[in-house]
């Protein structure tokens, strides 16, 4: 699956995305510098990464959100293109209007750095090589992400199955526990733990890798 990993001025979890996606998906997956006003040819699959892209600030992903490259990356997702957002790339795609609600300060506003664990709805292109129910241990490094929507919203997500990941262990306050979601088509999902910390045991495990593996058979809807 032809991969793009986006960066930003302050990504520090770059490097890490362009490796899981070069191991898992796509040898020749490329690096995007945010002032590009395209994608390359034939991107299958857009990887927002984490980091503090601008220092967090205004709030986290706020500028970012209006960087050049998001209108090919929101044109993309609406031809049906995937587009992973992983911790700040999940605060991006909230402030850029591809998913619905906001990632405010931890409840305890500490930065949280620590393996989490998380259930997973497996009725997703990104969950489909999970069980359903199935539980996994990732990591979490974040200051904010403690997930708020009104109520309505929230509503909607459980209601349509758009809870993707849910915390067992809630670190940050996020309502209803809500780990990660998808917007209402499917091919756009945000997350604050970080899938790609967790590819190969010399990491310290594998359960991030589903994430992946599920994209390798997805197609374009
Ligand atoms: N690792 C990250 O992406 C950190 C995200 C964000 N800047 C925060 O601390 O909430």
């Amino acid at each position: 699956m032809k991969t793009a990993v986006i960066q930003f001025p302050g990504s520090n979890c770059d490097a890490d995305a362009l490796h899981a996606a070069r191991l898992t998906l796509d040898p020749d997956a490329q690096f995007v510098w945010h002032t590009e006003a395209g994608l390359p040819d034939g991107t299958e699959l857009v990887f927002v990464p984490g980091g503090f892209s601008y220092g967090d600030h205004l709030r986290s992903g706020a500028i970012a959100a209006r960087s050049p490259i998001m209108a090919a990356v929101k044109a993309h997702a609406e031809r049906g293109g995937f587009v992973l957002g992983v911790c700040n790339g999940f605060q991006v795609l909230t402030e850029a209007g591809l998913l619905p609600g906001a990632l405010g300060r931890n409840r305890d506003l500490h930065f949280s750095c620590q393996p989490v664990h998380l259930r997973v709805n497996n009725a997703t292109a990104f969950t489909s090589a999970y069980r359903q129910g199935q539980t996994i241990e990732i990591p979490i490094a974040h200051g904010e992400g403690n997930y708020y929507a009104d109520a309505e919203t929230v509503a909607r997500l459980e209601g349509e199955g758009r809870v993707v990941f849910r915390y067992l262990d809630n670190p940050n306050g996020s309502l209803n526990d809500i780990a990660g979601i998808v917007n209402e088509r499917g091919n756009v999902l945000g997350m604050m733990p970080h899938p790609e910390r967790a590819v190969e045991a010399l990491l310290g495990g594998e359960d991030g890798r589903g994430v992946f593996q599920s994209l390798q058979g997805a197609l374009v809807k």
